[in-house]
């Protein structure tokens, strides 16, 4: 997988459903508070009517016309109370509902496996995580109680014209009907249109940390032009894809605007014909007349509201398409019976059924140290990602004391194998936190311990101690500290194998010496398995594993491969002369 999906829309309505059903009684209540709302909005324009009628009958006696005022007035702020409760409920429901998608988004993506994270574009997963998750809460924590509060003022308006007059109230339908039209039109374009201007947004994001983050190379490398262009051309489709979501809203809202006024002018016309006969009093056709000039506010409302409902429906779709990523597998409940690895069979592909390794099979005895050699692109790092179940094999076995690794629980896998490279994260938090990760149960004494292990002595001189936070605003590491950190949450683990990828290739000479003593209290009494770089940590191991075009060539002591004068002897003489 090299792209995150995106979910179709019947998976996303029955996400909105879900998230609604989940909080029905906040549903309800908005329902309800605004039903009143309307119902109190509605008398105005009928009681106006009546002072129409009142005054239009003949003299009438001036107090019935202060009544009837008065009673508009009241009308008027009971609809403004209610209305207001109800939009309270709403926003209190938006602000509950947002919550619950940002934690599950948070919780897909921590589910995520770590095959999948490594391979999809960083800027994508953190476009979902930010854009999008804002512009979803943003959605429903506004649009969502307005549309339903305006949806239900609409209605309530409607069936207000065809209580006074069923030929108004159909003539006023008819004159709305190129709402529906028109916005019919908008919505079969808008959501693949806001879906390409969402994911131009990514790409953009993408193109733009990667050229910031690789400032030096780009500059080293004379990069610069090439960079531009590629930023330009990133640039160029967001800004295309926007302006296409512009065109079409601009179609949309004109459009609607006249719309509004089309029902008005054919009430007036037919009710005008009607009162002119003398089936209806002026009072209602004017009643009538103010309703539809009523229906523009929750009309408008909806309408505006419809745009974001569009792009926050991309950008749900794009949230809710991590729900389509299948967890990493983790079934296996048993503890392995002892630390034997073995490998069999083993097939890999990154791409389709392209293998890069091809028909591994090895057996790792407990205590040894073993070295994995051979030339660049053989399929090293990708064994060593297999042993420790970051990936899963396409074919074959890899096995720990009987039981396959990557089906391992997290906590217990870590007990088991575990891969140490040159990219150690430092959490943001405290120094506690930054350990605990690797053994949630660790007393601060074993933390202390293990710190000293690694030789990370200045991790206790910290002004606070275990609770100094660390980044950001806090204390910032160099290289060989967040290494020290990354090997003391090994220490923590406590696998009874480590796998080794390149972990100190990337530090300084003096760093890299003190590093070397860190790692070797680490690795002191454990099963190692070493990606070796350098062929002088190959002769110091106990076997040595040659991988050549994804398979495993030879297999033996470093005098025995260079006296059988294979690729080892080969490569060992090309190193060593
Ligand atoms: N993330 C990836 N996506 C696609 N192909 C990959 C990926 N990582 C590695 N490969 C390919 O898999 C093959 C084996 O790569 P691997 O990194 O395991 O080799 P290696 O022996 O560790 O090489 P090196 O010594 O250069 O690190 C190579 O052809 C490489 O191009």
């Amino acid at each position: 997988m090299t792209e995150l999906p995106v979910a179709g829309r019947a998976h996303v309505r029955r996400a909105v459903a879900g998230l609604i059903r989940d909080d029905r009684g906040a549903v309800a209540q908005m329902v309800l508070f605004n039903a009143l709302a309307a119902i109190a909005g509605l008398a105005g324009p009928w009681l106006l009517g009546r002072i129409i009628d009142t005054v239009t009958a003949g003299p009438a006696p001036v107090g019935v016309v202060d009544r009837l005022a008065l009673a508009v007035l009241l009308c008027t702020i009971v609809q403004i109370i209610l209305a207001r409760t109800a939009l309270a409920v709403g926003y209190r429901f938006g602000e509950r509902t947002a919550a619950r998608v940002r934690e599950r988004f948070l919780d897909r993506a921590l589910a995520l496996p770590a095959s999948v994270v490594e391979r999809v574009p960083a800027g994508d997963l953190t476009a979902r995580g930010t854009v999008d998750v804002g512009t979803v809460a943003a959605t429903l924590r506004d649009a969502i109680p307005e549309v339903l509060i305006a949806a239900v003022q609409a209605l309530f308006v409607l069936v207000a014209v065809f209580l006074l007059d069923p030929l108004l109230g159909a003539v006023a339908l008819l004159g709305l009907a190129g709402i529906p039209v028109v916005t019919r039109w908008y919505l079969r374009r808008a959501r693949t249109a806001y879906l390409e201007e969402g994911a131009a947004g990514s790409v953009l994001a993408d193109e733009l940390a990667s050229t910031i983050a690789g400032t030096r190379t780009v500059e080293a490398l004379g990069l610069r032009d090439r960079r531009t262009a590629v930023a330009d051309e990133a640039i160029h489709r967001a800004r295309h894809t926007r302006l296409r979501t512009l065109s079409l809203r601009s179609v949309l809202f004109p459009a609607v605007d006249v719309s509004y006024v089309v029902p008005v002018v054919g009430v007036l016309l037919v009710g005008g014909a009607l009162y002119i006969d003398g089936r209806l009093s002026l009072g209602a056709v004017a009643a009538c007349a103010l309703y539809l000039r009523q229906l523009a506010v929750p009309l408008d409302a909806i309408l505006v509201w419809l745009e974001q409902l569009q792009s926050s429906g991309a950008s749900f779709a794009r949230v809710e398409g991590l729900a389509a990523i299948p967890p990493a597998v983790v079934t296996e409940r048993a503890a392995p019976a002892g630390d034997r690895i073995e490998v069999r069979g083993v097939r890999y592909a990154y791409e389709g059924d392209r293998d890069v390794l091809r028909g591994v099979d090895l057996t790792v005895r407990p205590g040894e140290r073993l070295a994995l050699v051979g030339p660049s692109g053989a399929g090293k790092s990708t064994l060593g990602r297999l042993l420790t179940g970051v990936d899963r094999p396409r074919a074959g076995s890899l096995t720990v004391g009987g039981v396959e690794i990557s089906r391992l629980p997290p906590g217990l896998l870590r007990r088991q194998v575990v891969l140490v490279t040159q990219e150690h994260h430092v959490f943001r938090d405290a120094v506690r936190d930054n350990l605990t990760l690797a053994a949630p149960d660790a007393t601060d004494d074993e933390l202390i311990s293990a710190l000293a292990v690694v030789g990370a002595d200045w991790a206790t001189d910290l002004p606070d101690g275990l609770d100094t936070r660390l980044g950001g605003d806090g204390f910032v590491l160099d290289g060989a500290q967040a290494q020290q950190l990354a090997l003391a949450r090994v220490v923590l683990a406590d696998p009874h194998t480590v796998v080794l990828d390149e972990a100190t290739a990337l530090l300084d000479p003096t760093t890299a010496r003190d590093a070397e003593r860190a790692l070797a209290a680490v690795l002191h009494d454990r099963t190692v398995i070493a990606i070796a770089h350098r062929l002088q940590t190959a002769h110091d191991a106990d076997r040595v594993a040659v991988m050549d075009g994804g398979r495993l060539v030879e297999l033996g002591t470093h005098d025995d491969l260079v006296a059988a004068g294979g690729t080892y002897a080969n490569l060992w003489r090309t190193w060593h002369g």
